[in-house]
């Protein structure tokens, strides 16, 4: 792979161990400018190592990371950064416009704190105190802050863990909006949901390793199959995973099988991810079958 110096995010041959584990193997990554990337992975694959790297919070014990060409650990570098990690400590007698504004006064061009918390649904809680909101409600603040000073790049590590249907889907427009006035995001999720709606390219990360990185759909085709959906005779919902949905449903017709209500649909990320990580295993271990736990979409 080519490493361009000017890339927004630069990781090269990286290697981060802490005492026998390896959190990360080798792992080479590039992100431009205005790339929305979602980085995905099971528990302990890495994926916040890799973050905490790109922000200079740890060194690589091998390898380099570059943002905006420079090292993340030279505080300059990081004047452009945005950053939610995933807890945040908020100072608990503050209230939450006091914590907009003490964050936004740390940057040459914040977002006004009125624009930023109607954008983030926050206006009716200005005034309250940060130790008083709920759970979702001080996520939505902490992702609230990382846009503060109109970063060139945000690094989302779980966005919208713990927030409702609704504050999520606030928080992805939120998302989609920087994204679209060209900001860059690397954001790491349990929701496979969230990555197939937000993101236009994927790297999924297992064990310290890459195991895939490409565009959305590219990692979508790896999992060749259909997902065939009919009612039988019997008023049975049946379904079907085959490789090959046109014939299967010709095989259907020419042998007369009665069915109705015909659902096709191509694979979803979460089965995409449930391959590529069970083939991972699979090699490291010398195993032949692996699993992936999956709850409502969520990998935990
Ligand atoms: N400070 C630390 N000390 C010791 N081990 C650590 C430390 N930080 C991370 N690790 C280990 O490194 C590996 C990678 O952890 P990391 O937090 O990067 O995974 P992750 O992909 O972000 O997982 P999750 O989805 O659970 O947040 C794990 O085995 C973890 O236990």
């Amino acid at each position: 792979m080519t490493i361009s110096s000017t890339s927004a995010v630069t990781v090269t041959g990286v290697t981060r161990r802490f005492g026998p584990v390896l959190a990360l193997d080798d792992v080479t990554l590039e992100v431009g400018h205005g790339e929305l990337v979602g980085l995905l992975g099971p528990n302990g694959a890495g994926k916040s190592t890799l973050l905490s790297l790109v922000s200079g919070q740890r060194r690589p014990d091998a390898g380099q990371v570059r943002l905006d060409g420079r090292d993340p650990r030279d505080p300059r570098a990081r004047t452009a950064l945005g950053l939610t990690p995933q807890e945040t400590g908020l100072p608990a007698t503050l209230r939450v416009r006091e914590v907009v504004d003490f964050v936004a006064g740390h940057y040459p061009e914040p977002v006004p704190t009125d624009e930023l918390l109607d954008q983030f649904g926050l206006t009716d809680l200005g005034r309250r105190q940060t130790g008083s909101l709920s759970g979702g409600q001080k996520r939505r603040l902490a992702v609230a802050l990382s846009l503060v000073g109109r970063p060139r790049v945000v690094l989302l590590d779980e966005p919208t863990t713990g927030l409702d249907v609704s504050g999520r889907t606030a928080l992805w427009d939120a998302i989609r909006q920087y994204h679209a006035s060209g900001g860059t995001v690397l954001l790491t999720s349990h929701y496979l949901e969230e990555v197939q709606a937000l993101a236009e390219r994927v790297v999924v990360i297992d064990r310290g390793n890459v195991l895939a990185d490409d565009s959305l759909q590219a990692v979508l085709s790896r999992v060749g199959m259909r997902r065939v959906q009919l009612t039988d005779a019997e008023g049975v919902r049946r379904e079907h995973l085959v490789p090959d949905s046109d014939a299967f449903v010709r095989d259907l017709v020419t042998a007369g099988t009665p069915f109705r209500d015909l659902e096709i649909r191509g694979a979803t990320l979460e089965e995409a991810f449930g391959e590529l990580v069970g083939q991972g295993a699979e090699q490291a271990a010398g195993t032949t079958h692996a699993g992936v736990t999956t709850n409502e979409g969520a990998l935990r």
